[in-house]
């Protein structure tokens, strides 16, 4: 039989998260063969959106090349579009999509002191934090998390926002002092999710995939997609979605679509059924840029 080529990023959140997608693999399928192929990118987990694109594009390459047959992503680092003869083929269990907070003498962010200084290098976080406290001070934080953790440890911030997913993926579910309710901070599209991708027409690869997809995590994410597509703001306007399952199997989407100085924004909410979550997630979007969200995109370009 064919060995499986699981194909990743070689940053430590990367690296676990195959980790973990390849154990599944292997309890679901014990026949079967699967080998972790590294592509060594220049860059980590907190690099740049634009950076981002390209590592994505380096493992869809390789994909293409047939140099791996499966590929780990983030989801919220996939642009909404895949390219042609690629396709997404498994969602597995979404972990927390929330954004948490870690803080240096003050653990909660509405405990900070007016001026405080706070650490994100991502537009739709730091719009949000200027939204519900503009006094705040928010400088830029690049590099993968340990170097985000060791810049709190120096002193340089008296806080910092991460992805509860990344750092829980890491063991470093201790590290986190707050999580944020998605009424102050709404998540990136997508945010906790992994997406398995193969070459389409690749049956087997996308057999074993499925073995892991996990319905209602992928209407979910399919919906916060749907809506930052809809909004053509593409992934440097600041944006959040979040979307969830009731007990009644209804889908609630929530989005928000600011101003890069949080001055400004529009926050909507839609219900429907979690099938139509694509529709649901680009009525959206139809709705706040009707509402007034054309000119809040226009001052983040
Ligand atoms: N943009 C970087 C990135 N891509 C995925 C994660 C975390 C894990 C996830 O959201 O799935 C992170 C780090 C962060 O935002 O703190």
């Amino acid at each position: 039989m064919r060995v499986i080529v699981v194909g990743t990023r070689g940053s430590a959140l990367a690296l676990a998260q195959t980790r973990f997608v390849v154990e599944r693999l292997k309890e679901s399928w014990p026949e079967a063969e699967f080998k972790v192929k590294t592509i060594k990118t220049r860059g980590d987990q907190g690099a740049s959106p634009k950076e981002q694109a390209i590592f994505v594009k380096e493992l869809q390459e390789a994909l293409l090349a047939r140099e791996i047959d499966i590929a780990v992503h983030s989801l919220k680092d996939l642009p909404t579009e895949e390219p042609p003869g690629l396709k997404i083929a498994a969602v597995p269990r979404r972990q927390d999509p929330r954004d948490v907070f870690l803080g240096k003498a003050y653990k909660r962010l509405e405990d900070l002191p007016k001026g405080a200084v706070v650490g994100t290098s991502s537009v739709r976080r730091k719009a949000q934090l200027l939204a519900y406290r503009p006094d705040l001070e928010v400088r830029p934080l690049r590099g993968n998390v340990d170097t985000r953790l060791a810049a709190l440890g120096n002193g340089e911030y008296d806080g910092i926002v991460l992805a509860a997913a990344g750092l829980i993926r890491l063991d470093l579910r201790n590290r986190i002092d707050q999580f944020l309710d998605p009424e102050v901070m709404l998540p990136a599209p997508g945010q906790g999710a992994l997406a398995l991708e193969v070459r389409q027409g690749d049956d087997l690869a996308e057999e074993f995939v499925y073995a892991l997809h996990h319905h209602p995590s992928y209407d979910r994410v399919r919906a916060e997609r749907a809506f930052l597509k809809g909004l053509g703001a593409g992934c440097l306007a600041p944006v959040g979605a979040l979307a969830q399952v009731e007990e009644d199997g209804l889908l609630r989407l929530e989005g928000i679509l600011l101003s890069p100085d949080g001055k400004s924004f529009l926050r909507a909410e839609i219900e429907g059924e979690a099938s139509e979550a694509e529709e649901l997630g680009l009525e959206l979007a139809r709705d706040v840029l009707e509402q007034g969200g054309r000119e809040i995109l226009a001052k983040s370009l």
